[in-house]
């Protein structure tokens, strides 16, 4: 690929398009807001200058809502050789092209799996797909010269392509993207009247399951609202085990000890069941889940302490599988966890106490 035009310059259209640029393909950058398309070219995504003619591939990152018309005028003008969109939902995309009685041969719906909570193309990021999985939607009548196109995006930008169905995509993303998010929501929301005093004790707990409710909700509804039976149909086993968890709550007030011990039993089983889902969340780059060991840094809010921690952990010869920060509520200090191979974890505890961190037990 040559010579790409992303349409839609936000979070997701200019990380692919900054992945795109470094790996030396000409990128254009076009928006309904020519403002976004300059800041996207001005982070090094591309021009935002209009192609002379045709391109190899073009990207529409738009809102879900806007995907169909966005391409179908891309396609009536011949903008491309090939054609794709990123929008969290397939089914519905394809349905609406269709209905228009387009060719759909040049034509393929994707998605990447990874995003953030932030929009706009100053959230964007080179590295946004990297060993994440990018679902590929082609049909039988799909044109292979375009199958290789998107094939050669994902691989510009590091993602592990995955052959779907389209509605068999919308399914499982109902499952591990759309449910969830309403329940992070939902979850958040109860934060929205909540006392002060309360809210102040937030830990890591609640940041985990509630950074996504952050998202724009605009986007959302448009994401909701092209896959709202499958998101239904979860939300409705959820509804009855959260009715099942209260029930067993209840218990546990009761005098009667054998209430309390079917009490008991019921959140025994939520956890236990909640254990056995965890553990089935891939790790880092699709691969199965893994065990790391987590070693917890205390540090003081300065710049380069990260850059420090990190040198010191390669001296130490510890390669760091992941890491997270927790910042001390009202202080100007935090903690780093750093998660390696339980091998390593004694060898980067000891190697980083030796130069001076402290290290919590
Ligand atoms: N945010 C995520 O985590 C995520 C992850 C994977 C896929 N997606 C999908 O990627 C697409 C873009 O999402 P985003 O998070 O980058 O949103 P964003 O809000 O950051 O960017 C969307 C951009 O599209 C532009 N736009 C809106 N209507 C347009 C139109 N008619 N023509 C041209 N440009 C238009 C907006 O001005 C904006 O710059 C969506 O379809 C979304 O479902 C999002
Ligand atoms: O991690 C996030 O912030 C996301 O919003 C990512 C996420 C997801 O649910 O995994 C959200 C929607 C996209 O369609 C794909 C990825």
């Amino acid at each position: 690929m040559r010579t790409a035009l992303v349409i839609g310059t936000g979070l997701i259209g200019t990380s692919a398009a900054l992945a795109l640029s470094g790996r030396g393909v000409v990128v254009h950058l076009a928006d309904h807001d020519p403002e976004q398309a300059r800041t996207a070219a001005a982070l090094g995504a591309g021009t935002d200058e209009t192609p002379d003619g045709p391109v190899d591939l073009v990207i529409v990152a738009a809102p879900p809502a806007h995907v169909a018309d966005v391409l179908a005028d891309a396609m009536r003008r011949g903008a491309a050789r090939g054609y794709i969109d990123v929008a969290s939902v397939k089914g519905g995309p394809r349905r609406e092209l269709q209905e228009r009685g387009l060719d759909l041969t040049p034509y393929i719906g994707t998605h990447p799996m990874s995003g953030r909570e932030r929009s706009g193309p100053l959230a964007a990021t080179g590295d946004l797909f990297e060993g994440r999985p990018w679902v590929l939607t082609p049909t039988g009548d799909t044109d292979t010269e375009v199958l290789n196109l998107a094939l050669e995006l994902v691989s510009h930008c590091r993602a592990v392509p995955v052959v779907m169905d389209a509605d068999a995509h919308d399914r499982a993303v109902a499952l591990v993207s759309h449910m969830p998010h309403l329940v992070s929501s939902m979850v958040a929301a109860r934060l929205e009247h909540a006392e002060e005093a309360a809210v102040r004790l937030c830990g890591q707990g609640i940041r985990d399951v509630t950074r996504i409710a952050a998202s724009d909700p605009r986007m959302w509804i448009d994401i909701l609202s092209a896959n709202p039976g499958p998101v239904a149909d979860l939300l409705t086993d959820f509804a009855a085990d959260l009715e099942e968890t209260v029930r067993a709550l209840r218990a546990l007030q009761s005098s009667d000890e054998d209430e309390r011990r079917e009490g008991s039993t019921g959140i025994a089983d939520v956890l236990r069941r909640g254990n056995a889902g965890q553990v089935r969340v891939p790790g880092k780059h699709g691969s199965a889940p893994r065990a790391y060991e987590s070693v917890t840094v205390f540090i003081d809010d300065q710049p380069g302490q990260l850059a420090r921690i990190f040198a010191d952990a390669e001296r130490a010869g510890v390669n760091i599988e992941d890491v997270r920060i927790e910042h001390a509520t009202g202080q100007q200090a935090g903690l780093v966890q750093l998660a390696v191979d339980p091998k390593a974890a004694p060898v980067l505890t000891a190697g980083l106490r030796e130069r001076g961190w402290a290290i919590r037990q």
